[in-house]
């Protein structure tokens, strides 16, 4: 074989075919905590202004196997647009270590970050303007990545038609952002972000500002990347019509990740968990630390089947002794969880 015909070839699969995505997603590796296609551990983000130090993240651990679809929840401020950011290779964290289909996101020179951001991961914005040029038409939107990226004209055109009619978007092809609706204007966004076919799609509030009816067709799209398009996708939502539609729901609380929500599969109703970090550290419900009235230290007990939390100045059941059922317990008890 030539070396240009090498190349063509090379250049030619960068953009796999729609069914050879499929065929990747089936065949994903699975499940054990430290194979994710993205792994968070002990991740830090501090900001430092003038006189201010921010905490934004503070030793997040997260893990997402290939093929996930997570929506990320929190209160306002508690890290989540901060950890995307990290994620797209837009920040780097301040200590840690992040992984994103193999890559060390701390160690990644310009070169290899450039190619991460370009071919690894996809990214949707809440503002639908940031996602989309303008001047070009939809389909010239989503030709654009794959220009970056080198993959051939005719390659290009067939592809960004192809995701188009996936996503249930053709008749949009030939119009501009100004001509199409916010939701419509997402979901071309979400062929943009997956034009040359991402290991990750990130997506930040992408339903934040729609009606109900356009989010839903956002999401829609979304899971269609993730199931037809095999993109891991974890998207940042305050939607509850994202975040309880989804298998899995991560919630950060002040720069961690505090609890999971798990639905389907074998569970007939979603449930939650508490989240226990790599070094052994959890955090309480806030509703917990009020109820039992949980300050500064703690006393742990260890059962026989469950570890007890007393609050330090509560009498503690010698270890092995357990609660009578009928009583009501005084203090937060880690088996309730
Ligand atoms: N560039 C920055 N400089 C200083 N502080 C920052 C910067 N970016 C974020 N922060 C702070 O870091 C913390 C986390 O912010 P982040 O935007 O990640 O939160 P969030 O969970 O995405 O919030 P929201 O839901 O409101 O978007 C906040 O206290 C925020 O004020």
């Amino acid at each position: 074989m030539s070396g240009a015909e090498q190349a063509r070839q090379g250049r030619e699969s960068v953009v796999p075919r729609l069914t050879d995505l499929e065929a990747r997603a089936r065949s994903a590796p699975g499940g054990g905590p430290d194979d994710g296609v993205i792994v968070c551990d002990n991740l830090v983000r501090v900001y430092r202004t003038d006189e201010v130090e921010v905490q934004a993240l503070q030793g997040l651990d997260l893990t997402v196997t290939e093929g996930e679809c997570v929506a990320l929840v929190g209160a306002s401020g508690s890290g989540k647009s901060t950890l995307l950011s990290i994620l797209s290779g837009l920040d780097l964290p301040t200590a840690g270590r992040a992984r994103v289909a193999g890559h060390d996101l701390l160690a990644m020179g310009r070169r290899e970050r450039l190619g991460y951001r370009r071919a690894t991961v996809g990214f949707v914005w809440q503002q639908t303007g940031r996602n989309l040029l303008p001047y070009l038409t939809a389909q010239e939107n989503v030709a654009l990545p794959m220009k970056y990226a080198r993959v051939p004209r005719r390659k290009r055109q067939e592809r960004a038609a192809e995701l188009l009619d996936t996503l249930g978007l053709a008749y949009c092809r030939d119009r501009r952002p100004t001509e199409l609706s916010g939701g419509e204007q997402q979901r071309v966004a979400v062929a943009v972000a997956t034009a040359n076919a991402p290991r990750v799609l990130l997506a930040d509030e992408p339903t934040g500002e729609l009606d109900t009816a356009s989010g839903e067709d956002v999401f829609a799209a979304l899971r269609r990347a993730n199931e037809e398009l095999g993109a891991t996708v974890l998207v940042v939502t305050h939607d509850p019509q994202v975040s309880e539609q989804v298998r899995r729901t991560v919630r950060i609380r002040d720069g961690r990740t505090s609890t999971e929500t798990l639905r389907g599969g074998e569970r007939e109703a979603a449930e939650e968990f508490t989240v226990l970090d790599r070094a052994g550290r959890l955090q309480l419900p806030r509703e917990y630390v009020d109820r039992y009235g949980l300050r500064g230290r703690v006393r742990l007990t260890a059962e026989s089947d469950h570890v007890g939390v007393w609050a330090a100045d509560e009498f503690a059941p010698a270890a092995e002794e357990s609660v009578p059922a009928a009583e009501e317990p005084r203090a937060a008890d880690s088996s309730d969880e």
